[in-house]
């Protein structure tokens, strides 16, 4: 068993602060996914606890215990990186076998984990070949072989399906997943990605500029986003002006009831493509209505996307399997709903004022 704590973990390079103070407790047997754009710090938080790098301040802290004054080969870390990183003069076995070496294994019982690791990854009878007669993701199963073959305490996965086709992303992904849960190992896992990080992930610690904007499942970062930056990055997020006013909230000139948003200011409503209903139908839920004209239809076989413009802006909308009226729709008005119960509110710092289904 083997929970990771990070207290307090901050990093700059020179005078530019890349991790402003990060607090993190990932449970033994986690798979948990730091998200976020370029340059958010992802890849230092990692390499920052894998050892290649020291914080300037902060504390990291496995089973209880401190490894950050460790150096990187005693932290028992397996790691797993975008390039794959394995060596192209050893053969699939000899880079598997590779960090067992340094752990002095009998040949016998290191013979026996690298057959366990190679048929893990499924590459059972490639022993001996080399890295450049393999495809990439074939390469990256043997990263993932490598890392998992010293059975580390903690196993972190630098964007491993990054440089892999579509398809072979998700293959791979499943596999990755189906490894961490069978060996039940503390993973921490960094994609930019953020379908794959709802895929694959317990869960998702968005960053944004070497902060924490948003940790929870996947269910709760798609759901319940409780930073403006958080429901932006992941999915697709309408965002509206409005404004709240004694117990209403007002999006351009239609005003609605609206308990709990006494204080007057502005605010934004946030909602999903696919909470969108189109045509104002009598509905049982309550619900914002908005006028709106339809710019453009892309119609993708299960379901439609249009592009809206409502008198408050531009918003997206999601139709699933779209019958023929909706999809001879262009430059025609149209009546939304916006169901309450799935709108969200941010104030203009990003913070969270309410959700509608708090009201
Ligand atoms: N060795 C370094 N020296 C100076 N600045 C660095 C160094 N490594 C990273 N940075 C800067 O620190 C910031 C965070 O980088 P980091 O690689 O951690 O981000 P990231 O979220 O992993 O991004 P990406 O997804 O592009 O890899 C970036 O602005 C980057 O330019």
């Amino acid at each position: 068993m083997a929970d990771l704590k990070i207290q307090g973990l901050a990093k700059s390079y020179r005078d530019v602060r890349v991790l402003e103070g990060i607090d993190l407790h990932i449970a033994s047997g986690e798979f948990f996914t730091l998200l976020g754009p370029s340059g958010c710090g992802k890849t230092t938080l990692l390499r920052t606890i894998a050892g290649f790098q020291h914080q300037d301040r902060g504390e990291i802290i496995v089973k209880g215990e401190r490894i950050d004054n460790k150096p990187a080969h005693k932290r028992d870390i397996g790691m797993v990186f975008q390039d794959y990183a394995i060596f192209p003069h050893l053969t699939v076995a000899e880079n598997v076998a590779f960090g067992l070496k340094a752990r002095s294994l009998p040949k016998a019982a290191m013979d026996q984990r690298v057959d366990e690791s190679l048929k893990m990854v499924r590459l059972e009878g490639y022993h001996a070949r080399y890295p450049a007669e393999m495809s990439g993701g074939q390469q990256q199963r043997i990263g993932l072989a490598r890392a998992m073959a010293i059975r580390p305490t903690l196993l972190l996965m630098d964007e491993p399906l990054s440089n892999l086709d579509a398809k072979l992303r998700i293959e791979l992904r499943e596999d990755i997943r189906d490894i961490q849960r069978r060996l039940g190992i503390t993973t921490i896992y960094v994609t930019h990605d953020q379908e794959e990080a709802l895929a694959v992930s317990d869960r998702i610690c968005v960053m944004n500029k070497g902060n924490v904007e948003q940790i929870g499942t996947p269910f709760e970062i798609y759901r319940k986003p409780v930073r403006r930056f958080a429901a932006g990055f992941v999915g697709t997020m309408n965002f509206l002006p409005a404004r709240a006013e004694n117990g209403r909230l007002m999006v351009g000139s239609q005003s609605f009831p609206f308990a709990g948003l006494q204080a007057e200011r502005a605010i934004e409503i946030a909602f999903r493509p696919e909470n969108v209903i189109l045509a104002n139908r009598p509905l049982d839920e309550e619900v914002l209505h908005l006028r709106a004209e339809v710019r453009k239809v892309t119609f993708l076989g299960r379901e439609a996307h249009y592009m809206l413009t409502t008198e408050a802006g531009e918003i997206v909308a999601q139709v699933a399997d779209p019958s023929s009226d909706f999809i001879d729709m262009e430059g025609k008005p149209v009546d939304i709903c916006l169901p309450l119960a799935k709108i969200v509110l941010f104030d203009r710092n990003g913070d969270l004022v309410m959700t509608g289904a708090a009201r």
